[in-house]
């Protein structure tokens, strides 16, 4: 059994339906005692649950994966109704989790095999991954369900176990998993969820059973969480924020290059870590791009995410959320940009923010060099590869980036030079297998693929002498 600890003292845990403003139900944070009976349970847990086989923890996480899939249209109203996203990339959220949970069940056992070195000196030597102990997680709102996954999965594989404090607007989609987890048979303590405070978040960090701490989030967390990490000397992983470029040197098909880097925009209503904040397209096609995606931005209206009409375009997650966005763009706009399309901030209390276009960017504009965290396509226009390279590098960001064109070899070698965690041409690749993260104020650790389950082990050398 898992554990849900949420009591007393008021509190910020709510639903908030954010295509009426209503508030449909709210929890209490945990209380101090709580906190330290989850700590606890982790650390109890953790002296059964990492001393099993890889094997048998396999099992119990292919449940995980099954449950993911058998409760998609259910956890997918969940969120749906939590932060907006409209119901079927909800429910492609739920099964993608299927797919990550899987992943690590069956390359798991492999992934954390020790490794032989051949000793120069003589003996015998491995490199054995073995489990830390209890680990918190502290997830945000934009994938309630896969930001969750990504950090669990290789940690309950490893051994690891696992106290969760998700993000204030996502309660039920918290409570959701840890009931998932429950009910696949993983033991009360190996995965807790916590309605925490930010100042119990510090002392469960502090506290010197937990071993480490992953944090998916703003750049503005993500320096907290980071400063008390190094306090504790704890490790941290950090998945922040994004301003990620999208370079278009050339295309046959402009308007299909147009509605492709539209579509990858829009989802989640724009607001995903690694969504191609930036598009920096060739002279010589920017016109017709552009106009391609106004094309796509124009008359939409604001819909129900749940029913996903034609036409409609969701919700962000909160109002605070579209207000952010808004502020961003009137900023833009007062100082010269232009806006094509979009750009309302619907009234009050939903969350509606019409999915726009912005060109004529300039270095004092906040959208220069913030992350624009909603349905905004910014597009800059150049002149040479040289000058897209500069502009797609001028951020304090790196998590990722993409360079398209016909001449794969051309986009190659630009892509080669981007400074990011995840480089792509012709596509962007994001699948269980494939490494997640950033380098600059994007973080730093790596979540999915073989990286992913490197983060929170001990590589311990076993030596034999001969
Ligand atoms: N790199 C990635 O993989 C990735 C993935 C998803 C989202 N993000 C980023 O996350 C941000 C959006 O998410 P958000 O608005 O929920 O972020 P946020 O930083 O406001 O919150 C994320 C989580 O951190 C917690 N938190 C915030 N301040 C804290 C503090 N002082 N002490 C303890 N906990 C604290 C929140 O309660 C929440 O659970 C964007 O910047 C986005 O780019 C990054
Ligand atoms: O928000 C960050 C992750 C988004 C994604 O992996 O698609």
């Amino acid at each position: 059994m898992t554990t849900t600890a949420q009591q007393s003292n008021p509190s910020g845990y709510r639903v908030q339906n954010p295509a009426t403003g209503e508030v449909v139900e709210t929890f209490e944070t945990a209380t101090d005692a709580q906190v330290v009976q989850a700590v606890d349970a982790a650390q109890a847990a953790y002296e059964s649950w990492g001393a099993l086989p890889i094997a048998e923890r396999a099992v119990v996480v292919k449940r995980v994966a099954e449950l993911f899939t058998e409760r998609a249209d259910e956890l997918a109203s969940t969120i749906t109704l939590e932060m907006g996203k409209p119901f079927s990339e909800s429910k492609g959220e739920a099964e993608f989790c299927t797919d990550i949970f899987n992943y690590f069940a069956t390359e798991g056992p492999t992934l954390a095999a020790d490794q032989e070195i051949n000793a120069i000196g003589g003996g015998r030597a491995v490199v054995q991954r073995l489990p830390v102990g209890p680990l918190l997680g502290i997830m945000p709102w934009n994938y309630p369900y896969y930001q969750v996954a990504r950090f669990v999965a290789p940690n309950l594989m490893l051994g690891n176990t696992i106290v969760l404090k998700h993000a204030e607007t996502c309660p039920r989609s918290a409570m959701a998993i840890a009931q998932i987890m429950d009910d696949a048979g993983v033991p009360a303590g190996a995965y807790v969820n916590l309605f925490a405070t930010h100042d119990q978040i510090a002392d469960i960090i502090a506290d010197p059973r937990i071993q480490g701490v992953s944090l998916t989030g703003s750049e503005r967390a993500g320096a907290i969480i980071g400063q008390l990490a190094g306090q504790n000397l704890k490790k941290a992983v950090l998945e922040l924020g994004g301003s990620d470029p999208y370079v278009v040197l050339d295309s046959e098909d402009v308007k299909a290059a147009a509605k492709l880097a539209w579509d990858t925009r829009i989802e989640n209503t724009g607001q995903a870590c690694n969504s191609n904040k930036r598009m920096i397209v060739m002279e010589d096609i920017y016109d017709d791009f552009v106009a391609g995606l106004t094309e796509q931005a124009n008359g939409l209206v604001p819909g129900d995410p749940a029913t996903e009409d034609a036409g409609t375009f969701g919700p962000l997650s909160s109002r605070a959320a579209a207000e952010a966005v808004h502020e961003q763009v009137q900023d833009a706009v007062s100082k010269g940009a232009t806006l094509h399309a979009g750009g309302t901030l619907h009234d009050g209390p939903s969350c509606y923010y019409s999915p726009a276009v912005l060109t004529g960017i300039t270095k004092d504009m906040r959208a220069y060099r913030e992350e624009l965290f909603g349905p905004v396509a910014v597009v800059y226009k150049v002149s040479s590869d040289e000058e897209a390279i500069k502009l797609a590098n001028d951020t304090q960001y790196g998590l990722g980036g993409a360079v398209f064109s016909t001449d794969e070899e051309r986009a190659r070698k630009l892509a080669h030079r981007l400074q990011v965690g995840m480089a792509n041409v012709n596509g962007i690749g994001e699948d269980a297998d494939l490494p997640f993260g950033g380098v600059k104020r994007s973080g730093y650790g790596r979540e999915l693929g073989p990286l992913g389950m490197d983060e929170f082990v001990n590589k311990r050398l076993f030596y034999i002498a001969d």
